[in-house]
């Protein structure tokens, strides 16, 4: 595998004192979806802004394509930030024309990319509108065609998703899919764990500054669930079980569910479990292990608090 961009023992503060990005290694390989996820003030934001070079770390090696930052590497990395990047008095056409401009495009080639990359993300029979009138999906939409219209062998996309319904998501992330299967390497940013679960190959946590784990999206999931997760539904509120709930690892306690820990293919605790609650449970389901137990596993947190 390739690797698209390297980054090893990044060390970054905004005020030399408190280090925002601590001795963080990250690598990203050719043609993933790497999504990158981590709780509010984790490092995200300002890890792109290091791997883009718009901060310069304060110790640590970039590299994108095997090279340090270069005009060049530069050409060839996409990127479309969490704040939409528009402006609102020209036509999503000329939006991103001039993005395509400043990257360098001219004559026939510009105005076959800008073509491309409104058409990619389905707002070509709307160019002639100025964002102004679009709704929330459709500038994300046109903020991503910014991003892609110098066709970059990697694009980082920084939440895309928040703020817009369901249509617009679904058409983004079937857009992201669609331009990963063309060749481009994705990195992806996001607050939602399923959207990183549906459509990543790759995935790195990180907290406060360091990345807490990286890889196949797979591997990740069965390294770190060490449990597997039992939801019982019961009669009562689950209070009403205290004495019950003392011999399990109770992961989640909400009115009448209970979610346990157990450890995996434990056949023996699984009957127990049936036995200590006998008529009391409802139902009984075993939960698949997923990556917001990964998640809270590694951090403590969950994604959205
Ligand atoms: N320009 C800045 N000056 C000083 N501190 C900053 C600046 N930008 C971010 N920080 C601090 O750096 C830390 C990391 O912030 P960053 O925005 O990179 O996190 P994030 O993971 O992207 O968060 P979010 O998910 O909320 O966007 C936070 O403690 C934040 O307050």
């Amino acid at each position: 595998m390739q690797t698209v961009f390297a980054g090893e023992n990044i060390q970054f503060s905004y005020n030399k004192k408190k280090p925002v990005l601590k001795q963080l290694t990250l690598s990203v390989g050719d043609r993933q979806i790497y999504g990158l996820l981590g709780p509010n003030g984790a490092g995200k934001s300002t890890l792109t802004r290091v791997m883009l070079g718009l901060d310069k770390p304060q110790s640590g090696k970039i590299q994108w394509f095997n090279e340090y930052l270069n005009a060049s590497t530069n050409k060839r990395v996409g990127y479309v930030p969490q704040d939409l990047a528009l402006i609102y008095d020209l036509s999503a056409y000329e939006n991103v024309l001039f993005f395509g401009k400043l990257y360098g495009l001219k004559g026939e080639r510009l105005k076959k990319q800008v073509r491309f990359a409104l058409e990619f993300v389905g707002l070509w029979e709307e160019r002639k509108q100025k964002p102004k009138k679009f709704s929330g999906g459709m500038k994300r939409r046109l903020n991503i065609a910014c991003g892609i219209v110098h066709n970059p062998d990697v694009i980082i996309l920084d939440e895309p998703t928040v703020g817009v319904d369901p249509q617009s998501r679904n058409r983004i992330l079937d857009a992201i899919i669609e331009l990963n299967q063309l060749g481009t390497t994705v990195i992806y940013i996001s607050h939602y764990m399923e959207e990183v679960e549906k459509i990543c190959s790759h995935v790195g946590i990180m907290d406060d500054g360091q990345l807490l784990c990286q890889g196949k999206l797979d591997d990740v999931i069965q390294e770190y669930t060490d449990q597997a997760i039992i939801r019982l539904e019961l009669q009562q509120k689950s209070t009403a079980y205290a004495k019950q709930l003392e011999d399990y690892v109770v992961l989640l306690s909400d009115g009448n569910r209970v979610e346990l820990g157990v450890p995996k293919n434990d056949i023996n605790t699984l009957s127990q479990i049936r036995e200590s609650f006998g008529e009391d449970m409802k139902s009984f389901q075993y939960v698949t292990p997923n990556l917001e137990q990964v998640f809270f596993r590694l951090t403590r947190k969950n994604l959205r608090d």
